[in-house]
């Protein structure tokens, strides 16, 4: 299927061979001195090879690991870390970031984040950083492979074979060309799914709660229920919310055709799973492809259980739709690449709850970050601090969201210390650093 995008390979040869993301956006911090304390990174979840290679060639601290931790565990380590890597297990309270008094920005290696408190983080200062699309790709293919094998059985009967059963049989089994495929969620994931499906002869219709261009021939519909009962195929790409929340039950289960299918690689709070599995009993519906569940184990070993184990023509797979050598080397270095320049500059841009800002450094300054509640004279009173200790201000950007201001300012560097003190001191002030 053709993206209309050129491939590396086709590209002219003006950019045969185009810079890498992070080379392009890193190259200006070579203009900054490097941090004059050590920035200690926290990786958990086996966070790609390029995120840490990249915090390494930073000369950060990087401890690394393969697994999640508790909240506990995390409310310890976080102590004295300057950067959090994550992905969709470890969880980010209120209670883990009130322990994180160093904490500069935490990087959510993934699409997802809702497994971080972000109000709380915004609320204490600390910019939460994702990849919004490194991975959809992935998802998507994950789902068209699985919309063919359970059109065909392809998992019950591989099984059969391989323990030695010869059973030929063409009876529910169909192509997919010409069937609907439901999509519920049509943001990157839903909407790349769409023109896969589409390429493949699908007919489809989806549901979202917001108005999205429909791509291709797909036809938005006016409700879940109207998706529900009009596909042969149902797939989930919808965040976890409240609103989400066991958003396909038993309910929504009996108003899917018979026989149809159910496809959920979201988030496992959103299919009540003891309902699928009682209608995959009961051959209401004729098999599901499940990726995402409610507890999953925060490291890979054995002891996994769930409702749907050996339900006919289900398929299981342990939360790996973004799992791709592709994308999770492109979610390394692009999540890696917005923390360091947060580190080194103070940029927020991509962050996903701060307000968005980038400002060229300013030679022969001193640059001071600072966070604060957003509460009226605070402008104010920090331009009171410039003004009387007649310091030049070379560049200053405010950007504010209904709870925080995030100052970004380019000071003479002979009072810089003085008034970063003193706009530290000021009573709003959440966290106030200096860039030298
Ligand atoms: N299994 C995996 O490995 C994997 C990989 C990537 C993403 N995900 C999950 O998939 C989700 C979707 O990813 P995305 O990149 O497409 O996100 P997205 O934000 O681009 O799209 C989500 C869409 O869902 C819509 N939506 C929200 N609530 C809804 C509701 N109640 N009913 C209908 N539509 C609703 C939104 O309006 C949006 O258009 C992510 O939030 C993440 O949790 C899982
Ligand atoms: O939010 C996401 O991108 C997916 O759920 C993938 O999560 P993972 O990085 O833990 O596989």
């Amino acid at each position: 299927m053709n993206s209309g995008r050129s491939s590396p390979q086709s590209r002219s040869p003006i950019c045969s061979s185009p810079p890498k993301y992070a080379e392009m956006e890193l190259q200006h911090l070579e203009r900054i001195p490097p941090p004059r304390h050590p920035v200690k990174i926290l990786l958990l979840e086996n966070v790609h090879q390029t995120g840490v290679l990249l915090f390494e060639k930073e000369g950060f601290q990087v401890e690394l690991l393969k697994t999640s931790l508790t909240e506990e565990e995390l409310m310890e380590k976080i102590k004295d870390v300057h950067v959090i890597g994550i992905r969709s297990k470890t969880k980010i309270t209120k209670r883990v970031l009130e322990n994180a008094s160093k904490l500069l920005a935490i990087g959510c290696f993934c699409i997802g984040t809702d497994q971080v408190d972000l109000e709380a983080a915004e609320r204490l200062g600390i910019p939460v950083f994702n990849s919004p699309f490194a991975n959809t790709r992935s998802v998507a293919e994950l789902i068209i492979a699985e919309i063919v094998c359970l059109s065909r059985k392809l998992f019950d009967v591989s099984k059969g074979c391989h323990e030695g059963q010869w059973f030929k049989s063409a009876v529910g089994c169909h192509e997919i060309r010409g069937k609907t495929l439901g999509i519920v969620g049509y943001g990157h994931i839903g909407s790349q799914l769409s023109v896969l499906a589409e390429s493949q002869g699908m007919n489809v219709i989806f549901y979202d709660i917001i108005p999205v261009l429909p791509l291709g021939n797909s036809t938005p519909c006016k409700s879940l229920e109207e998706v529900l009962s009009n596909s042969d195929f149902v797939t989930l790409h919808v965040p976890k919310s409240p609103q989400t929340e066991n958003m396909i039950g038993e309910k929504q289960i009996k108003l899917m055709k018979k026989g149809a299918y159910l496809l959920n690689a979201s988030r496992g709070t959103v299919v009540d799973l003891k309902a699928l599995a009682d209608s995959l009993r009961s051959g209401h519906l004729g098999g599901a492809a499940i990726d995402v569940y409610p507890k999953e184990p925060k490291a890979n070993g054995s002891g996994f259980e769930t409702p749907l184990q050996n339900c006919p023509n289900t398929i299981l797979t342990p939360h790996i739709g973004g799992s791709t050598e592709e994308a999770q080397q492109m979610i390394g270095e692009e999540v890696a690449t917005a923390l360091i320049k947060l580190v080194r500059s103070g940029s927020t841009v991509n962050a996903v709850n701060f307000p968005n800002l980038e400002v060229p450094f300013t030679s022969s300054s001193h640059r001071i970050l600072n966070v604060h509640r957003n509460v009226p004279g605070v402008l104010r009173d920090i331009n009171n601090i410039f003004a009387s200790r007649d310091t030049n201000v070379k560049a200053q950007v405010l950007g504010t969201t209904a709870d925080i201001g995030y100052l970004i300012v380019d000071v003479d560097k002979e009072t810089s210390e003085e008034v970063k003190e003193a706009i530290a001191s000021l009573k709003p002030s959440l966290r106030t650093r200096i860039l030298y």
